[in-house]
């Protein structure tokens, strides 16, 4: 099973209406960026010791550090995050909350497992990568976001792509690779086609920021907005954002233009920006009309 993090978000920010989570992604390039790996794709052709060969597959071949799964992470953040939210708004008697942890939980084994199946990650990696995911999911519960000026968030967006070259050059000058893991990529993947940049730990640090600054950007729209206050909750509702969410995500996501490097991750920031914003947008549109009906009625 394979849970992007473009399918993930919307699903996420319509449990919380937009609250609270859209932290998360940053944290996650960061440590990214500082944490090495190896992956077991690669490992294995390195080791000296005779290993049988591993298969791999269409998503096998990721370019970042291999600790700790970013799937995992990413994964266990958001769907937290989303028990968190129901466990509250629905006000579940005391056997709903265990079946939420239950299928929390499954849906956990279900991601690690697929990621050690395909020669991505050691086990060891996706723990540390879930455990991680849930730890972040708790800190950005208690952070209400939506109360952040938009200032704030130009300077986060800044801030997020800036603090990574830096990371890099100081990698650099102390006489490391922060590409190590690119070229172990490119070495040992079956297929050259299967190294994508959207593996790219600086194409996850142009995404988390185009998301922040489109998440900044919904925000100061809706706080002057009464169709946002005014808040339509109904599951209808949230059904219908989530479809519509996860078909935009899907086909935002799948605009992989062959451009240069520098392009591809400038067409990132810009997506992904666009993306959140589109999705935050649609209560907003559907609460506008709601509202206009109601008065015309
Ligand atoms: O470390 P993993 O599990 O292979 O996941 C890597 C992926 O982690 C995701 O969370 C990032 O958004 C992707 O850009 C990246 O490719």
């Amino acid at each position: 099973m394979h849970f992007s993090s473009t399918s993930l978000l919307p699903t996420a920010f319509t449990s919380l209406q937009g609250k609270k989570f859209c932290g998360l992604p940053a944290c996650q390039s960061g440590s990214m960026l500082i944490l090495h790996g190896e992956r077991p794709y690669w490992w294995i052709k390195e080791s000296d010791n005779k290993l049988p060969s591993l298969n791999q597959y269409r998503l096998t071949c990721e370019t970042g550090p291999g600790s700790p799964s970013g799937h995992a992470m990413v994964t266990a953040a958001v769907l937290c995050t989303v028990v968190f939210a129901y466990i509250r708004l629905s006000k579940a008697r005391w056997y709903k909350p265990w079946c939420c942890w239950i299928c929390f939980a499954l849906m956990m084994l279900a991601a690690g497992v697929s990621r050690c199946y395909i020669a991505t990650h050691f086990p060891h990696q996706v723990v540390a990568g879930t455990l991680t995911g849930v730890a972040m999911a708790m800190i950005f519960l208690k952070v209400a976001l939506k109360d952040v000026s938009l200032k704030t968030y130009i300077l986060l967006v800044i801030f997020i792509p800036v603090s990574s070259v830096l990371t890099s050059a100081v990698i650099r000058m102390i006489g490391l690779d922060p590409d190590w893991s690119i070229a172990k990529a490119m070495k040992w993947c079956a297929e050259s086609q299967w190294v994508h940049p959207d593996t790219q730990p600086y194409n996850a640090v142009q995404r988390d920021a185009g998301s922040l600054l489109g998440y900044g950007i919904f925000v100061s729209i809706a706080r002057s907005s009464r169709s946002f206050q005014s808040g339509d909750s109904s599951n209808l509702f949230r059904l219908v954002h989530i479809i519509l969410s996860l078909l935009i995500a899907q086909v935002i996501e799948n605009i992989k233009p062959k451009v240069s490097t520098e392009m591809y991750y400038l067409i990132t920031f810009l997506k992904f920006g666009l993306l959140v914003n589109i999705i935050c947008l649609i209560p907003l549109l559907i609460g506008r009309r709601k509202i206009n009906s109601d008065k015309n009625s």
